[in-house]
């Protein structure tokens, strides 16, 4: 499992289950479980979401797709996104926490508070 090609393989759909076990043993092998402390993994994240915001600091608004961005700068936004999934992923699961089906709740939850019915202007701006 600890090799990158095991990481490469190129899969329809992955499961938060499933990063979420290769993140442990990432760090199981490296003895890195030490280290990931819920504190810790907070600022790592919070540290990578910094990164991700400097992609789009300055550029003024952007277009939906990113029509107008090179690969490379694609590649990039890929690697800051997938940073804060991965240290949100391990966040959950230090605390012990199911994320996916916290999430499910969430939608569910989402979805009660802001029924289909209400008003046009989403009410969460307001
Ligand atoms: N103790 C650590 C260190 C790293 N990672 C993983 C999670 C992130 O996906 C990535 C973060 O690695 P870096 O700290 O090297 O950050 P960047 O990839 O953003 O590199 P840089 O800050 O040089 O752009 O590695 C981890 O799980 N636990």
């Amino acid at each position: 499992m600890e090799n990158t090609r095991s990481y490469c393989r190129k899969s329809k759909d992955v499961s938060l289950q499933e990063l979420r076990d290769m993140l442990a043993e990432f760090a199981r092998v490296r003895g890195w479980e030490q280290y990931h402390s819920p504190r810790n993994l907070l600022l790592a994240l919070v540290g990578e979401v910094g990164e991700l915001s400097e992609i789009f600091q300055w550029k003024g608004e952007v277009a939906r797709g990113l029509p107008n961005w090179t690969s490379d700068d694609k590649e990039h936004l890929e690697e800051e996104l997938s940073d804060v999934l991965l240290y949100l992923i391990q966040l959950a699961d230090v605390c012990g926490l199911d994320l996916g089906q916290a999430a499910l709740s969430k939608i569910v939850k989402n979805a009660q508070k802001y029924p289909v019915a209400s008003p046009p202007t989403n009410p969460a701006y307001h």
